[in-house]
């Protein structure tokens, strides 16, 4: 018997939607569907339902069968969470898209040599590819680079001929067996499409499973979770939660294709927002895909329910050197207008939500400003997007082992650090450790990793070059491909022969990255603490970026395009008070979306985050222009759209 659920939103009232959902998994086959509805409006909540519903309908059934229910979440902490509010279950499975995907691969070896030999084979021709359609214009260190990348793959395409069990790590070198994340992403998706008995196979071990924020979801993924269901219409159900309006990577679907015969399962109601900010959430939406909610956070007054009015309020002020002091400005004055001491800074114990967009200001501020210029300033694209949430490949090892593994050695917590090297050292696999005596091999590996520790200190003046190769060197983990050519190849690191050169296409996107990787490992290391102290919410700041699925009663939201050099977000194009780019204006000719459509979806993202008052600071070089606009866009009463005058 499962024990009792102690969830607390399994706890929740019951809702219509909760309800179809139950219908369509008491349906004998299971309806799969697609729930669809605004931010606040208990998706999560219902996803947690569902799955208490499957182990009540079908949990008998599922163990003696031997199955599964996977649910699919976009970050681990969102697993974690998940698993918990459903009493951690063994018969659910609750994991990120990565972890999923190698858990349904792992058992096919042979599939996956045969897959990375393709990939490997089309690696190269592509580089050739690059290679023959280079301009005259190209710089040499981008020939040399692509000369000496065809070279290793070829390297490795002689390894990966020697079978070797192959294992998913931070990055990828198939010549030691190694899978990176993208290789997932890839090679599973591509499993699921082109083969019918894998198909099969995924339905029999899961034939429950749920993708909760699908909009941030991989095409290739829904494209291949929706070939399973087609095929294995009676084995398997599907179920999507999401809303196209949250979607924030570029990578993500957004709206996933409507199927026949699933359900499409919508909720109007709206359980967190304060009636201000719904009107607000609204009213952004009006501009997007017009979908409306209804209700809002209540509150008791004796039995009886009545809305949360709350408070939802935008200033307008000038971009000047001045902002800080702005800001706190805004603060005080909401402290005494909501008669509200929570408003009033408080360093240690600060109750404000503080969001701001990934810009050069907060990096300067908080002691990562280098880092930012390297992954940023004519970096390519995929730097730029992989910096808001720490994903680029450049950063995955320094963030996913180097910096814990230096803080644990400097803690000394002798725990983590041997749980980091087991999970991560090429020298601590199986394999590596036949006849070896195991006490010298974890010496080794300790003083290294002190190294490391002593590397990445605050005070330490090493470069983030320096880190890794310290961390080559060690063994302490199997760098990525793409990382270790530019470590081994110091001519990549020579500057352009001249600079602004326009090569145009291929060309300029390896000269981008060049630049960039050359910026990125002279960054002193000790900047990557306070990066991701930044990313993941650490810091008194978090990114408007990084909010998504989370709630707080107080929100103060800095919209500041100044210095903000992230093409894909723009607040004052958003608003209408500049000029949409040309690269904008050819993508809405193409139909594509353009930085309008990105800013709305994060703006909301931001304000539906409130449970309680809302403050949205607009920083523009005019602000009594902006105040004017703005207010003819309806977002707000026009008494809530104020400026400095209102400060004085
Ligand atoms: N049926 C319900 N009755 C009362 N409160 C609810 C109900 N469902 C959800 N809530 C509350 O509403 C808030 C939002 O719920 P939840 O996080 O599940 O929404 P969501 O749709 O996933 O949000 P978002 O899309 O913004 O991430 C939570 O505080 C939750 O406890």
């Amino acid at each position: 018997m499962e024990p009792r659920p102690v969830s607390r939103r399994a706890q929740q009232p019951e809702t219509q939607a909760d309800i179809d959902v139950r219908h369509c998994l008491e349906a004998d086959p299971p309806t799969s569907f697609n729930m669809v509805a605004g931010a606040g409006s208990g998706k999560t909540t219902s996803l947690i339902k569902g799955l208490a519903s499957i182990l009540a309908i079908h949990g008998e059934r599922l163990r003696l069968q031997r199955q599964r229910v996977a649910c699919i979440t976009y970050t681990e902490i969102a697993a974690r969470e998940i698993w918990s509010e459903v009493w951690n279950s063994p018969l659910i499975h609750v994991s990120t898209i990565h972890s999923f995907l190698w858990s349904i691969t792992r058992g096919f070896q042979q599939d996956i040599a045969a897959w990375v030999s393709r990939r490997v084979d089309e690696r190269i021709e592509e580089l050739q590819q690059n290679a023959a359609n280079f301009g005259p214009r190209v710089q040499p260190r981008t020939r040399v680079k692509n000369a000496r990348d065809i070279l290793r793959f070829e390297q490795q395409r002689e390894a990966v001929a020697k079978p070797s069990p192959f294992t998913y790590g931070i990055g990828s070198d198939y010549a030691k067996g190694i899978l990176g994340h993208d290789d997932i992403i890839r090679m599973a998706s591509q499993l699921l499409i082109d083969r019918r008995l894998f198909r099969t196979l995924v339905a029999q071990q899961y034939p429950f499973i749920f993708v909760d924020e699908s909009q941030d979801t991989f095409p290739v993924i829904v494209e291949a979770l929706i070939a399973i269901q087609q095929q294995e219409r009676n084995r398997l159900c599907l179920g999507f939660f999401g809303d196209p309006m949250q979607r924030i990577y570029p990578t993500g679907i957004g709206t996933v294709p409507e199927q026949s015969g699933w359900r499409v399962i919508q909720k109007t109601e709206n359980f967190r927002s304060p009636t201000a900010v719904l009107n607000l959430a609204n009213a952004i939406r009006r501009g997007g895909d017009g979908l409306v909610q209804v209700g809002g956070r209540k509150r008791k007054v004796g039995e009886v329910e009545v809305p949360l009015v709350g408070t939802a309020r935008l200033f307008v002020l000038s971009t000047d050197s001045h902002r800080n002091e702005r800001v706190a400005q805004v603060r005080e004055w909401v402290a005494n207008k909501n008669n509200d001491e929570k408003w009033r800074p408080a360093p240690n114990n600060d109750q404000i939500k503080m969001l701001v967009i990934v810009h050069r200001m907060a990096a300067g501020r908080l002691g990562f400003g280098d880092l930012y210029a390297a992954l940023n300033d004519g970096a390519p694209d995929k730097f730029k997007n992989g910096f808001l949430d720490a994903s680029a490949w450049p950063l995955q090892p320094l963030v996913s082992l180097l910096l814990p593994l230096a803080e644990a050695v400097r803690d000394r917590r002798s725990f983590d650090t041997m749980r980091l090297l087991g999970l991560h050292s090429p020298l601590l696999k199986k394999a590596n450790l036949q006849g070896v005596n195991v006490a010298e091999r974890l010496n080794q590996l300790q003083s290294a990793s002190n190294e490391i520790g002593r590397a990445m200190a605050p005070e330490s003046q090493a470069t983030i070059r320096d880190v890794l190769m310290l961390a080559k060197e060690g063994h302490l983990i199997t760098l990525d491909l793409r990382l270790l050519a530019y470590l081994e190849d110091a001519a990549a690191d020579e500057p352009d022969v001249e600079e602004n050169n326009d090569e145009g296409g291929i060309e300029e996107e390896i000269s981008k990255e060049i630049a960039s990787m050359a910026a990125f490992l002279a960054c002193p290391a000790a900047q990557l603490r306070p990066y991701l102290a930044y990313v993941n919410d650490e810091s008194p700041f978090s990114t408007q970026q990084g909010v998504k699925g989370a709630e707080f009663d107080r929100v103060l939201a800095v919209l500041d395009d100044d210095e903000g050099t992230h093409f894909q977000f723009s607040y004052e194009k958003y608003l209408g008070l500049k000029e949409i780019s040309i690269r904008d204006r050819k993508s809405m000719e193409e139909g594509l979306e353009t930085s309008v459509d990105r800013t709305r979806r994060l703006f909301y993202v931001c304000c539906t985050r409130a449970r309680q008052d809302l403050v949205v600071i607009l920083f523009v070089s005019d602000p009594e222009a902006a105040i004017t606009h703005v207010r003819g866009l309806g977002l707000l009463p026009d008494a809530d759209i104020l400026g400095q005058d209102a400060l004085a």
